[in-house]
């Protein structure tokens, strides 16, 4: 069902932006596994994590699902009665999959919490009241300039004693800190089998369309968009998760 990731293996003429396209859906699975330090961990614990604050009979967000592999996670987990997720991403290519992998999992597990996955711009969603919300490597792909206002309408959804989790990677602050977190996250690709060419490219596909923030610029803007409270829940290298409360 998914393939390999061989999308920069050969040297291109020009690399050009980031897209999720039809390409990058085909191997989004073995992609995100073999690029994101820590990604299992963190897809499995969302679950959790959702589990443990999602409030009976109330809504609940994956923004910028993809395949839906939080939305799954999520399944998985919550045995509360009257959740449903909603799992909304813009890439036509994405929601298509998505929606096949989530029959999938709905004709092997009976009685789970419903899940539909929506083809929408996550800036343009009017967001009904909510108890969980999760961005999982989605606010990197949103214009820096839109992030606040993002975040100010997801916690205004929050109902009382809601959350979002929060997945990024980070640039640091700190010069040495950013190049020895940027190496040993490129030792990780290499040791999962990409070349320093497919690095290379990547990276340049990826640095116009993917602005990073540090962690201190996340937790300082969580509490600007009105959260009572954001803390980091997990970190590998330069990716990492936060835990933000209404
Ligand atoms: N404005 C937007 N509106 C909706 N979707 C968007 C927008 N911008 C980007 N996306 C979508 O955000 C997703 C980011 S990937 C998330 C992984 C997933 N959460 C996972 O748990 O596997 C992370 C990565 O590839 O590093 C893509 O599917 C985009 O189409
Ligand atoms: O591959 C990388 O270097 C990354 O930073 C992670 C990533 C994973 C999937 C799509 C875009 C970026």
């Amino acid at each position: 069902m998914s393939d390999v990731d061989r999308l920069f293996a050969t040297p291109l003429a020009q690399v050009s932006d980031f897209v999720f396209d039809e390409n990058v859906a085909r191997v989004f699975p073995d992609m995100i596994k073999r690029s994101v330090p820590g990604y299992p961990t963190i897809v499995e614990n969302i679950g959790v994590i959702a589990a443990h604050y999602a409030q009976p009979g109330t809504l609940i967000y994956d923004l910028g699902c993809s395949l839906g592999a939080a939305t799954q996670s999520m399944r998985r987990h919550l045995r509360q009665e009257g959740c449903r997720i909603l799992a909304v991403d813009n890439a036509a290519a994405m929601v298509q999959r998505c929606a096949e992998y989530l029959s999938a999992q709905d004709s092997m597990i009976e009685e789970l919490v419903p899940a539909t996955v929506m083809q929408a711009d996550i800036l343009d969603l009017d967001f009904e009241p909510c108890s969980v919300v999760v961005l999982n490597f989605t606010l990197q792909f949103i214009a820096p300039p839109q992030r606040l206002a993002l975040l100010q309408r997801i916690r205004q959804a929050l109902l009382p004693g809601g959350i979002l989790i929060l997945s990024e990677k980070f640039r640091f602050a700190d010069d040495r800190e950013q190049e020895r977190l940027e190496q040993v996250h490129y030792a990780f690709k290499r040791a999962n089998g990409y070349s320093d060419l497919e690095i290379a490219q990547k990276r340049s596909a990826i640095e116009n369309v993917m602005l990073l923030d540090t962690p201190q610029t996340h937790l300082s803007r969580l509490e600007q968009a009105g959260f009572s409270q954001a803390y980091s829940w997990f970190q590998c290298f330069n990716f990492g998760s936060i835990v933000a409360h209404a």
